[in-house]
């Protein structure tokens, strides 16, 4: 069972400025980062996300899924803003995600707290059926673990999987890649349009060092006891 703490990033999706504002208020002290989206960051463009992320630690989730020159410069123009965590898709390939890290190393110019790269693996919306439609004969556990060992291969820092690979990502990979878990819901929430789902606590003691919550925590009548709620499951998941 692992020892480390599982903390909690809550996903603010909204295109509303103000509201996304009056939640990382709310939650400040309660969540161990915020992550900023398509939406909010179509709707409210990047001087909002790094005004936004002024004090808290960011995760950038904006998926980033292109041939290799163009990604790289993507997260060439997102550095300054300097997101803890920024995403691209594994689908892209080696190339991609190996350009990608020499990008962000090369912008970082070896700052200890550069931005890290994740690959986004098979997202937790999928199953096995929607991943037949997409024509991959597989199963998400399979698909996600050969995604996950070419992505970190190829330079990246972590995944973005469903507690349900975390098990197999660990023994195929170790303890080093960063997991960090959608498809999170507490007992009893709504599933919403997730499919590979865990509780916090079951994603706390497969070994999640970070779990992504959204609407649990914002269509929660107050979010910030939301927040608290989790935060709680997570420290008494794991001795
Ligand atoms: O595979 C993935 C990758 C990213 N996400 C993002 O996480 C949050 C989850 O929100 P909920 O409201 O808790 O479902 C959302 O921002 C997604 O874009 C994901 O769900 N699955």
């Amino acid at each position: 069972m692992p020892s480390h703490r599982t903390r909690l990033i809550a996903a603010l999706d909204t295109s509303s400025y103000e509201q996304a504002s009056r939640w990382a208020t709310e939650l400040e002290g309660r969540v161990d980062a915020i992550k900023l989206g398509l939406e909010f960051t179509y709707a409210c463009g990047l001087d909002a996300v790094k005004k936004l992320s002024a004090r808290q630690e960011l995760f950038l989730d904006l998926k980033l899924h292109d041939i290799p020159n163009t990604v790289a410069s993507g997260l060439k123009a997102l550095a300054p803003i300097h997101p803890a965590l920024m995403t691209i898709h594994a689908l892209g390939g080696p190339k991609m995600i190996a350009r990608s890290r020499a990008m962000l190393e090369e912008a970082f110019e070896g700052n200890d707290s550069r931005s890290r790269l994740l690959a986004v693996t098979i997202l937790t919306s999928m199953n096995e059926q929607s991943l037949a439609e997409v024509g991959i004969n597989a199963t998400p556990l399979d698909e996600v673990v050969r995604l996950g060992r070419m992505a970190v291969r190829s330079g990246a820092d972590g995944l973005v999987c469903s507690a349900h690979e975390i098990t197999a990502l660990r023994d195929a990979l170790g303890d080093a890649p960063e997991l960090v878990v959608p498809g999170i819901r507490p007992a009893g929430s709504s599933t919403d349009d997730q499919k590979r789902i865990m509780t916090p606590a079951q994603a706390a003691r497969a070994g999640a060092d970070w779990i992504v919550v959204g609407r649990p925590i914002t269509r929660a009548d107050d979010p910030a006891a939301a927040a608290q709620a989790i935060q709680d499951e997570l420290r008494t998941a794991v001795p």
